[in-house]
């Protein structure tokens, strides 16, 4: 696919769908590898990580595999490094779990640094993450990723469940924005 408009602004092709889907078959055995044997509980952080998640999950052949779908509230409070997102939506208990936290993107790290301070409070046996995507020039947020897709520039994308202003995530394909 060529250009595409998203309200006010151009995006051109950036990683096709071919590409995205050979890092994450990638991914996958490489956690096929790492999980043998646990009962891992993966956990999509809603909106953004519901396409990666469905490719990734339906790779994982380890028959104890659970997944559950969680998303951080609307600023619910505060400390002092600013504003906290509270994680709602989890049903399960996570004592003593293998948690794998599904992100679409790492950016400057600070979703993904309050999620997993917000699991580990829950008291799991492990967390890991994986990502996707990972901007390491954007970062201001010292994070251990697990299993990290893609390193990108420092550009705005959409596509593949990322958003530009609620539109954009049902393209295939990841676009950049033209400057
Ligand atoms: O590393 P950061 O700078 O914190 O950025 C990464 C976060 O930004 C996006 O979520 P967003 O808040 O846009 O919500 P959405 O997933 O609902 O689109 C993305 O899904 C990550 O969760
Ligand atoms: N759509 C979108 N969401 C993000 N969240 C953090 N970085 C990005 C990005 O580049 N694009």
């Amino acid at each position: 696919m060529s250009n595409v408009k998203i309200l006010d602004k151009e995006f051109e092709l950036f990683i096709p769908y071919e590409k995205i889907r050979s890092v994450i078959e990638t991914m996958a055995e490489k956690m096929n590898e790492d999980l043998k044997g646990k009962n891992p509980l993966f956990l999509c952080v809603l909106n953004g990580s519901f396409m990666f998640a469905a490719e990734i999950f339906k790779r994982i052949t380890l028959l104890d595999a659970e997944i559950s779908f969680v998303k951080l509230a609307s600023y619910t409070g505060t400390n002092t490094t600013g504003q906290v997102k509270e994680l709602i939506g989890l049903n399960e208990s996570l004592e003593n779990r293998t948690v794998v936290v599904l992100e679409d993107i790492v950016d400057t790290g600070i979703t993904i640094d309050n999620t997993i301070k917000q699991i580990e409070a829950k008291n799991p046996a492990q967390v890991q993450v994986a990502t996707l995507l990972l901007k390491p020039d954007a970062l201001v947020k010292e994070v251990e990723l697990d299993y990290v897709g893609l390193e990108i520039p420092n550009d705005f994308i959409v596509g593949y469940g990322l958003d530009y202003d609620g539109r954009g995530r049902n393209l295939i394909d990841i676009f950049k924005v033209v400057e």
